[in-house]
């Protein structure tokens, strides 16, 4: 299993790049002084990143057009509002240290960009250097190019433009012709080392610095000197705003028309000497408020505070997500073992009450997006399912449900290994007490909750099982437009829930109709009678897969190319995927009460890598069998659905 995870967190990218470079990194080398080139080095793998993720590709973005098919266009939906919230956290460049099986777009874009970066220092070195790594240019031997660079002197046609210009302004002095001469040792380069010249700028100790230090580093020193009355406040820095809309409407004009609090760069939150929190930069933003990264002024560590809005509905609901997490950090898990955000305290800044998480890092959405919404390895899914369903378990055990399950709400730790962290409990109840009956994001939403039926944890576990099947297809596998569209989804490719759901079900006549027949058969409703009978403008869904069933869908969902030119891993990966499906069709039970529980799931081969055979129970319940029922005339049968428990 070890083998197995190493597998998929080597970045196979970091491999190419090794490959078109030698086993060797790439470093920069100052030929001047070889102290340098460490940090040179560095700073170049800092640049390597910053330009790998400049070039991240857009890929499909909410409610916009994209050429490359609408298909893949679609509103996602949060708790409560239309955009979801976590969109506003950007991707960050280093998730792509996952494993190329999961990221085949990813290594393509790294070795575009570094193809790239590596043309532009070929190109600047055409202007200093022959194609023969021996030979190298010689500059001017005039004065005035000597003043220009510490090359040796000389000048020529491949002098880069600026020095060119100057030289033709030079036209007193003799062209020089460019000579090439072989170099073997450093020596031979003819350094020339200016000594310190007498006027050299000093710095406030007195000591010499160079002209490139005045102007850069020591900046507010070269400053002081010149003008005696210069001083210089970082609170006078202007800030940058990191809230939108940033024009202040409420609470004395601290808040937005949102009642979220404006945040700026280098706002410092909280007031009290041991809690003051610097604000560096935004990470999320959500139905309850915004998810920034701050500093803690006193311990120096890094964060992530939430911001909550200053709304009564909204504090009311975060005092209860503070309190389960207090709940789950200190009674439940107190050793950090089952994968639940850790909240380290809690302060109310200008009437926002404000969380202060552990800082972690990019969410399953941002992950699935980086990959340009391609699905992830089976092993990658199944390393992530193991730890979800973990946490479940753990939530299940305590009779707590999250309610808000979905890709947003699960984070990477880190990007340089596959461990999750659950966030979001501002919508989490207690079993006993689940008095909200609009509650889930759609995609993710259970059947029972859509109809109206109590519910229980196992509304989880139906999250679980769209997240998963999101995590395999890149999309969402029930992306509904609205709840019409979402149930229609549903039971397009699942099925009708049993009859005694919808005719429990409290809104089942909004979106299905009963035949009065005499099977009393229920069947959806058509988009025309939605329409017509709530005076609603209810659009026809798009259809994001060709197939409708989840065999089908799963099936036949594009191999990666890695894969498909071996028959062998072919073969693997189908199998993998027929268990996947079943695995799938555990959790995605439209009956509550047979769905299986998370421990139950984790019983599958699909987590346990157990030989599949094609066909699962969970122990302790009996296959679904076809039962002769009495009532029935000789030779009908009829199916019963329900899994019996043994006991
Ligand atoms: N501890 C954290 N570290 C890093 N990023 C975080 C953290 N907590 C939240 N985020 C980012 O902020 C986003 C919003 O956070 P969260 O879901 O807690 O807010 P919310 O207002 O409750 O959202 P929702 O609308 O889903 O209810 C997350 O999707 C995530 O990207």
């Amino acid at each position: 299993m070890q083998e197995d995870n190493k597998s998929i967190w080597n970045p196979a990218f970091m491999k190419n790049v090794q490959q078109q470079q030698g086993s060797q990194p790439y470093v920069f080398r100052n030929p001047w002084n070889d102290s340098n080139s460490g940090s040179a080095s560095r700073s170049g793998a800092a640049a390597a990143s910053t330009t790998f993720s400049q070039q991240l590709p857009t890929t499909y973005e909410e409610g916009t057009q994209s050429a490359e098919g609408d298909e893949y266009q679609f509103r996602r939906r949060n708790s409560s509002l239309i955009v979801p919230p976590s969109r506003a956290a950007g991707p960050g460049p280093d998730a792509f240290l996952y494993g190329s099986q999961a990221f085949p777009q990813q290594n393509f874009q790294y070795s575009q960009d570094f193809h790239r970066r590596q043309s532009v220092a070929v190109a600047a070195s055409h202007l200093y250097s022959q194609p023969s790594s021996e030979a190298v240019f010689q500059p001017p031997t005039t004065p005035f190019h000597r003043k220009l660079s510490a090359y040796p002197v000389t000048a020529g046609s491949v002098l880069p433009p600026p020095l060119k210009q100057l030289r033709r302004q030079e036209n007193t002095l003799p062209l020089v012709i460019p000579q090439m001469r072989k170099v073997s040792s450093r020596q031979d380069l003819h350094p020339i080392v200016n000594p310190t010249p007498k006027y050299r700028r000093a710095s406030l100790n007195s000591k010499t610095v160079s002209p490139l230090i005045a102007l850069t580093e020591s900046l507010i020193t070269t400053y002081t000197l010149c003008s005696s009355e210069f001083s210089y406040q970082t609170s006078k820095n202007p800030k940058r705003v990191l809230t939108k809309p940033s024009e202040g409407k409420h609470n004395n004009g601290n808040d937005n028309v949102n009642s979220d609090y404006i945040l700026y760069v280098n706002d410092v939150l909280g007031v009290e000497q041991n809690r003051k929190y610097l604000v560096l930069d935004i990470l999320g933003q959500g139905t309850f408020g915004q998810v920034v990264k701050c500093q803690n002024l006193i311990t120096k560590e890094i964060l992530a505070v939430k911001v909550v809005k200053s709304k009564s509905e909204y504090l009311n609901q975060s005092i209860t997500e503070a309190k389960i997490l207090e709940l789950l950090n200190t009674k439940i898990d107190p050793l950090n073992e089952h994968h639940f955000l850790r909240m380290h305290e809690t302060f109310v800044h200008k009437n926002h009450l404000c969380l202060v998480f552990e800082l972690l890092s990019n969410n399953l959405y941002e992950l699935l997006k980086q990959n340009q919404f391609h699905g992830l390895s089976i092993n990658l899914i199944r390393t992530f399912a193991r730890q979800l369903l973990d946490s479940l378990c753990v939530l299940k055990d305590n009779k707590l449900i999250h309610c808000d399950l979905k890709p947003e709400n699960i984070l990477l730790v880190s990007l340089d290994r596959p461990d999750l962290k659950v966030i979001d409990f501002g919508s989490a109840c207690d079993e006993t007490r689940t008095i909200y009956t609009y509650i889930q994001s759609r995609f993710y939403r259970a059947p029972e909750v859509i109809l109206g039926i109590p519910y229980s944890t196992s509304i989880d576990m139906w999250s679980l099982g769209c997240i998963i099947a999101e995590l395999f297809l890149g999309i969402p596998i029930f992306p509904g437009s609205s709840e019409l569209n979402q149930i229609t989804r549903i039971v397009t490719t699942l099925g009708l829930p049993p009859t005694w759901m919808l005719d429990m079900g409290k809104n089942s006549t909004n979106f299905l109709l009963k035949s009065e027949g005499s099977g009393k058969s229920w069947r959806l409703k058509s988009v025309n009678e939605y329409n017509k009978e709530f005076q609603a403008q209810e659009q026809p869904g798009k259809q994001y897969f060709k197939w409708d069933k989840l065999d089908d869908i799963i099936k036949n969902y594009r191999i990666p190319k890695k894969i498909a030119n071996s028959p062998p891993l072919v073969e693997r990966e189908m199998h993998d995927r027929d268990c996947l499906t079943n695995f799938l069709k555990g959790l995605l039970n439209i009956n509550p009460l047979e769905r299986w529980t998370p421990q139950q799931a984790n019983m599958h081969p699909f987590i346990t890598q157990q030989p599949f055979t094609g066909e699962w129970y969970p122990p302790g319940t009996q296959p679904k069998r076809t039962i002769k029922h009495p009532s029935l005339q000789e030779g009908t049968t009829t199916e019963f659905n329900k899994l019996t428990i043994d006991d």
